[in-house]
């Protein structure tokens, strides 16, 4: 059981989530909130990554480092995305298991299921299907990571579990104007046509693929929510359960960071899976349901990206 004295690993602190999950756990009072910062451990490295465990011996790991970026740097980096996610877990799950960790929670994400597959996607889709192009690599790296929580668990009796969220975005998100995902892609790119007035701002793709997001910290609650409740094997996913177009996004952060400026679509740029809406009826009958709409979210992540802009992650 997670107690306020737990020693508790939370790898890719600096990321998105990892950020979320740091800033979760210390404001309920965990006082014992390990980082394995990527200057003294590169989570890639098995030696160093051993090493780290027996010096610092955690009783529950959050693995939620990962390579991480949007359509454009999946598609165009596909073997650095397989290499550095398969090599990453493959570490830190090895490590624990040797090391006795309690307990685990390791993240994947939504685009594990088939591209094709009915919506809302249940868990059971996994591996039903052939994958979505734009991301097969980093999914198959993906896939194998929720694989290895199942083996450690069949062949060791490891409790480590697996979830798998959708689209995320919040406070500390990579802003980068090609690298990233979506929403923070966009926001800057409304930010400076704002900034220098520009009359339009050009949406990669239709605008008609559909997405669903999740604010960072309503995940990192519901990481911490499974962490303390759950214990089975199997994937299970985390999100809100609405969705909507790339469109409809755009609007919703045009209408909070600069409302005057036209659309225009680019339709040189893919469009990636058409719709990936996670069923998410196994979380809410544990009892756990998402808190920040998107309206709010994008006003919020809007409010701290014009207070941080100085000191942006570097990508
Ligand atoms: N963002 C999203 O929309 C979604 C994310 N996910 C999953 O959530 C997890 C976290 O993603 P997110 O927070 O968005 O990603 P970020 O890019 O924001 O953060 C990733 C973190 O991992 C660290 N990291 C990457 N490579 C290494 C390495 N070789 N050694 C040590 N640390 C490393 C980074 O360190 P550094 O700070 O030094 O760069 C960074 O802190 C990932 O597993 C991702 O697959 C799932 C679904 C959607
Ligand atoms: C979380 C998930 O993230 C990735 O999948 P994705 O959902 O397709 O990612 P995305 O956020 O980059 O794009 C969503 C949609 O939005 C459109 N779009 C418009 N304008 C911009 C834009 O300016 N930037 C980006 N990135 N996309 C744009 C874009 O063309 C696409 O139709 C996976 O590779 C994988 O990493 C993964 O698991």
């Amino acid at each position: 059981m997670l107690e306020k004295g737990s020693r508790i690993l939370v790898t890719g602190h600096r990321g998105l989530v990892g950020s979320a999950v740091v800033r979760r756990l210390k404001g309920s009072g965990f006082e014992s909130v390990l980082n394995a910062d990527r200057n003294a451990v590169d989570l890639r490295d098995s030696r160093g990554v051993d090493q780290w465990f027996d010096d610092n011996r955690p009783e529950f790991v959050f693995h939620v480092a990962g390579r991480v970026g949007g359509i454009w740097a999946n598609s165009t980096q596909p073997a650095d995305f397989l290499y550095d996610n398969l090599m990453m877990h493959a570490t830190v799950l090895r490590a624990a298991w040797r090391t006795g960790v309690t307990k685990l929670l390791y993240l994947g994400s939504s685009c594990i299921y088939p591209r094709d597959c009915p919506q809302p996607i249940k868990e059971e889709s996994l591996l039903t299907g052939p994958l979505e192009k734009t991301n097969d690599a980093y999914a198959i790296a993906k896939i194998s990571g929720l694989m290895s929580c199942e083996a450690y668990r069949r062949q060791h009796g490891c409790n480590f579990i697996s979830a798998m969220p959708t689209n995320l975005y919040g406070q500390n998100d990579n802003f980068h104007p090609e690298q990233s995902h979506v929403l923070p892609g966009l926001m800057r790119r409304f930010d400076e046509a704002r900034k220098s007035g520009a009359e339009s701002v050009t949406i990669w793709g239709s605008g008609s693929p559909r997405r669903e997001f999740l604010h960072v910290d309503d995940l990192a609650d519901a990481c911490v929510f499974l962490m303390e409740h759950y214990n089975e094997p199997g994937t299970i996913n985390v999100g809100t359960g609405v969705d909507v177009t790339i469109r409809e996004l755009a609007e919703t952060i045009r209408d909070v960071v600069y409302p005057e400026v036209k659309l225009t679509f680019d339709t040189s740029k893919p469009d990636g899976t058409p719709r990936k809406l996670l069923d998410v009826s196994r979380l809410e009958a544990l009892g756990w349901r998402y808190r920040t709409s998107l309206k709010e979210g994008v006003r919020s992540t809007y409010d701290w990206y014009r207070s941080n802009q100085a000191s942006l992650r570097a990508h």
